[in-house]
């Protein structure tokens, strides 16, 4: 049998007869991954017509078998710790041009910015959502995520998208400002508490005796994880109209420069089961200005710039519109940053593989 030089009929492995075979796009925006699976694509994930989104997130969190998808994705040897992925489905909002279930390695999240700067890249590109037949111009793509649908804004040539995307965000608030946890092995630490369509809690690193530009990551990750566990246990978050997002994803250890500056400032967010966002982080950066324009440290159009400590990244954001949320006086935030394709991939899985579902190191 000759050699086989790359992808055609024969190219699959062989496999369990009937067992997945999951096509993905894979992406980029900052240094944080992001691994694709189109409408369809994940056998079981079929949105019903008219099925809310919401709906479909919590069928893929009770699921035994949608979960071991999950974990084939983004698990080793597939994935690793720190992968992240978008499962695309049926959206029952007729302006969206697809629905997103944003996958991590300890389940499903509400927000997800990076992957929103690139979907709508994905979505013009892939035929999710027609470009204009004007040509050439900025796109509007709406995502619908969990925590609502988000307007993306890329760019089209006429032939295919550019690199540089941004979206307005969905209503972003403090939800808690100077509250005291105890934190074990830290002692009694004040955070403030914000929602960019995930509910992150904030502090600088120099609180727990680190520099988030240059302490270990091992270092920043244990703290931020230890501070989060805290924060959940100490602290009932709530959002007044979406009960699905209601829980604290994660923390944003911070450089402390939360007032305005042309100047960058840093930050790393760790989130789910101690994973690490190699980008700035978009729902962090829209949860950051909402709670910088709470404590009258921003204006209405002041772009900051923030970067990823861990990668360098930039994204920007900036405060656009004032608007309610329930009783919270609320922002629209527009988050700007870059995304990019690195490929494809096709996976499959043997009966009789042992870790056909994936495994993480503690
Ligand atoms: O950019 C973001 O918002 C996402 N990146 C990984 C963690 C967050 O969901």
């Amino acid at each position: 049998m000759a050699a086989r030089a790359g992808p055609g009929a024969d190219w699959l492995p062989p496999r369990a007869p009937g067992g997945p075979v999951i096509h993905t796009v894979e992406m980029h925006a900052g240094g944080e991954p992001l691994r694709v699976v189109l409408p369809g694509g994940l056998a079981g994930l079929e949105a019903p017509e008219g099925l809310p989104l919401l709906a479909l997130r919590r069928r893929l969190l009770a699921s035994p078998e949608l979960d071991g998808l999950r974990r084939l994705l983004m698990h080793e040897p597939r994935g690793h710790r720190d992968m992240y992925g978008a499962l695309l489905a049926r959206s029952e909002l007729p302006e969206a041009a697809a629905g997103a279930l944003f996958v991590h390695n300890e389940g499903a999240s509400s927000m997800c910015g990076h992957a929103v700067l690139c979907l709508a890249r994905l979505a013009l590109d892939y035929g999710l959502r027609r470009p204009p037949p004007a040509g050439p111009g900025e796109v509007p793509v709406t995502i619908h995520c969990p925590c609502g649908p988000v307007v993306a804004f890329a760019s089209w040539d006429g032939r295919r998208s550019g690199s540089r995307v941004r979206f307005h965000s969905v209503p972003a608030f403090a939800a808690a400002t100077d509250l005291t946890v105890d934190v074990p092995g830290y002692g009694k630490v004040v955070v403030d508490v914000a929602y960019g369509g995930a509910f992150y809690a904030f502090l600088s690193a120099e609180r727990l005796g680190l520099d988030v530009s240059s302490s270990k990551i091992r270092d920043l990750v244990d703290a931020a994880s230890a501070v989060t566990e805290a924060v959940k246990a100490q602290f009932k978050v709530c959002h007044p109209l979406i009960k699905d997002v209601a829980f604290i994803y994660g923390t944003i250890l911070t450089d402390g420069k939360d007032a305005f500056s042309d100047e960058p400032t840093n930050n790393i967010c760790v989130f789910a089961d101690a994973q690490v966002d190699r980008s700035p982080t978009g729902s962090g950066v829209t949860a950051r200005i909402a709670l910088q324009y709470h404590k009258g440290l921003i204006q209405l159009d002041q772009t900051r710039v923030f970067r990823s400590s861990s990668t360098g990244s930039l994204f920007t954001g900036k405060a656009v519109k004032e608007v309610k949320c329930g009783d919270h006086n609320a922002v629209i935030v527009e988050v700007s940053g870059e995304s990019f394709y690195t490929g494809t991939s096709t996976f499959t899985m043997e009966d009789d593989d042992p870790l056909k579902y994936g495994f993480l190191l503690k």
